[in-house]
């Protein structure tokens, strides 16, 4: 009944609760920064929550982690270098694997609780960590950011949780400037940026952001994650000024990404028309953010 109640409270969507039945818990416990649940779920297999907020499932995690994975990385001829920021679950790292022509996968990662309790129950998302291109570095991504060299990255993914915990700075200006910093000329930004249903504001304010920070493209994309609030989750898709970057047409054949078998796991959501598709909006979210 509480968490019920706690749950309703969420400020992210006022009045509105997602419920899975539980059909065991399998870990309960708490990090400096949150609250950490898994359980198995009677149709969605196991789920990882996180101070009260479902972040993934085993059934829906994938149109998730290769959407925030593939719109980006199929959008630029060779990424060789790619950041991940949040993440310890470990299924975008995953993703990642799959283009051969990644040479190195830096991830930072907040909470090394997250990243333990996924090794534990998430098996099939935190294989991602044994990719030997991996780096993790645990801490926070702000001080990570601030410490990188200038135009490193060829992509950087923004894997994060709601901006109300530990992701509170993780929206605001000051980060994506230096996210701006960390990506070489041409480089691109991958966003998860909520739901086209809920978060107007927010992402009127992100666009903002990134239209001022990223003088090359930014658009926004959209995909069906049935246990996110309202059932779809956006990504903000940011080019930095220099080669141009068309992330409506993806470059990257999907051929060469689903042999890639060693991430232990087929491709099961992205295709080359589910990343075109990704970026066709409903027209109240094109009145709503054409002006941003
Ligand atoms: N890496 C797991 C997904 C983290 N992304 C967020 C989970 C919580 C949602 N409300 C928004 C996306």
């Amino acid at each position: 009944k509480a968490s019920k109640v706690q749950y309703y409270n969420n400020p992210m969507w006022p009045g509105e609760a997602h419920s899975l039945k539980v059909e065991k818990i399998l870990y309960q416990g708490k990090s400096p920064y949150q609250e950490v649940l898994v359980f198995e779920s009677t149709t969605y297999g196991k789920v990882l929550v996180l101070d009260g907020i479902v972040q993934l499932t085993d059934k829906d995690e994938c149109a998730y982690q290769e959407m925030i994975t593939h719109l980006p990385l199929c959008s630029i001829p060779s990424p060789k270098k790619v950041l991940v920021i949040g993440g310890g679950d470990g299924g975008v790292l995953r993703e990642i694997s799959r283009h051969s022509s990644v040479e190195s996968i830096d991830i930072c990662e907040i909470d090394q609780l997250v990243i333990d309790v996924c090794k534990d129950f998430f098996p099939h998302l935190s294989v991602g960590f044994e990719d030997p291109r991996v780096q993790l570095h645990v801490g926070d991504a702000v001080e990570f950011l601030r410490n990188a060299p200038e135009g490193t990255y060829d992509a950087i993914i923004v894997d994060s949780s709601d901006p109300i915990g530990p992701a509170q700075e993780l929206v605001e200006k000051p980060f994506f400037d230096t996210i701006a910093r960390a990506l070489r000329p041409g480089g691109v930004l991958c966003n998860q940026a909520e739901s086209m249903w809920l978060h107007t504001h927010l992402i009127q304010d992100m666009l903002s952001i990134c239209h001022e920070t990223f003088k090359g493209s930014v658009h926004y994309a959209w995909t069906s994650v049935p246990t996110y609030p309202s059932g779809v989750i956006g990504f903000l898709l940011c080019a930095k000024e220099g080669p141009p970057v068309n992330f409506l047409t993806p470059i990257n054949p999907i051929e060469k990404l689903e042999g890639a078998t060693e991430a232990g796991r087929e491709i099961r959501f992205y295709n080359s028309e589910m990343h075109r598709a990704a970026f066709v909006l409903p027209t109240f979210v094109k009145k709503e953010l054409e002006a941003y």
